[in-house]
């Protein structure tokens, strides 16, 4: 019988493979690399740099040239999408990144209080690279790879930050998408006030030289790359051989008692009533997706999106 890791081997040879390919059959195109020198161009003109990370792939999600360039003290590591990761782990990953002389911190992007948090930590962060200075103003770069939810944490710390009342009736709205490679440009949104912090959201860069095939399984599984670009059928086995060896697939009782339920109160107009009413509910927040459990493949939400997993 196939294992995880044969599923696994396979699905990463598909999106190694469409890696290079020309136009809209890949991912790396002109776009990519011309967002990746922009965004490592702008690393010495910022004062800090959060690399954003997904939370259930921490090692993997590394946006590696970057990495490479940013010296640690300016360099933050932000692990977001931590309501799907495994919570024990992560503490471990953020003590690991710690012990490299990182600053790190875990965040659901679309939880107010971990947002609060988030934006205390960069102040203090920004006001002890800036010591000795009593007037500034700071400029906060997020970067990371495709689909990791820089443009929901920019939104959160943009919406939740300390700005005036002025400032809060003109509030940007940056893109946020459960497809990869939706935001295009790099843009600037205030965070706070006295001193005055901006955030640059920037576009998603992921490399098209990607380590291994297990890496290439994982990245597909999370988002990283468009469904499409690989077949749907090879995430789907890779996504079942992996719930299948976790304790995760429990997951499928409550969802299979929450359907039976709702049939129970008579009826499959219900179902579809319900089904109207989500879909009504998204049309009006069509910013977050992957929060849905419901209707499992209607957002488009990652395979891995709507389970709590963790594949390092
Ligand atoms: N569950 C959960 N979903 C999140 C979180 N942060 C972002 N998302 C979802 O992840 C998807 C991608 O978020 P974006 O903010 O568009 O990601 P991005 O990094 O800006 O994507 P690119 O445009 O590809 O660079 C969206 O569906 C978000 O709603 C989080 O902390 N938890």
């Amino acid at each position: 019988m196939a294992t995880a890791s044969s599923f696994a081997r396979r699905l990463g040879a598909a999106v190694r493979e469409v890696s290079l390919k020309k136009g809209a059959g890949g991912w790396y195109g002109p776009h990519m690399a011309a967002a990746e020198r922009a965004v490592l161009e702008r690393i010495p003109l910022v004062d800090l740099v959060v690399e954003v990370r997904d939370a259930r792939i921490p090692f993997t999600s590394a946006f590696e040239s970057l990495r490479q360039r940013v010296c640690s003290h300016k360099h933050m590591i932000l692990l977001n999408k931590v309501d799907l990761a495994n919570r024990s782990l992560t503490e471990k990953w953020m003590k690991h990144f710690e012990n490299q002389n990182r600053l790190c911190y875990g965040v659901n992007a679309h939880n107010k209080d971990n947002i609060k948090e988030l934006l205390s930590i960069v102040r203090a962060k920004i006001k002890e690279l800036k010591v000795g200075e009593s007037t500034y103003t700071a400029t906060v770069m997020l970067a990371g790879i495709p689909n990791v939810g820089k443009s929901a944490i920019t939104n959160s710390m943009h919406q939740i930050g300390r700005i005036s009342a002025a400032e809060k009736g003109k509030l940007k709205h940056a893109v946020v998408s459960p497809q990869p490679g939706e935001t295009k440009d790099i843009s600037s949104y205030k965070i706070a006030s006295h001193p005055n912090i901006y955030i640059l959201d920037t576009p998603g860069v992921l490399s098209p030289k990607i380590a291994d095939d297990d890496s290439a399984s994982k990245l597909a599984l999370t988002g990283t790359v468009k469904d499409s670009l690989v077949e749907e059928c090879k995430l789907a086995r890779y996504f079942l051989a992996v719930l299948n060896s976790s304790e995760e697939y429990k997951h499928w009782e409550n969802l299979k008692d929450a359907v039976d339920d709702t049939l129970s109160l008579n009826s499959r107009e219900k179902l579809m009533a319900g089904c109207h009413t989500d879909q009504k509910r998204r049309r009006q927040y069509s910013s977050d997706h992957t929060q849905d459990i419901t209707w499992l493949r209607k957002s488009q939400a990652s395979w891995l999106g709507i389970f709590c997993l963790q594949l390092i």
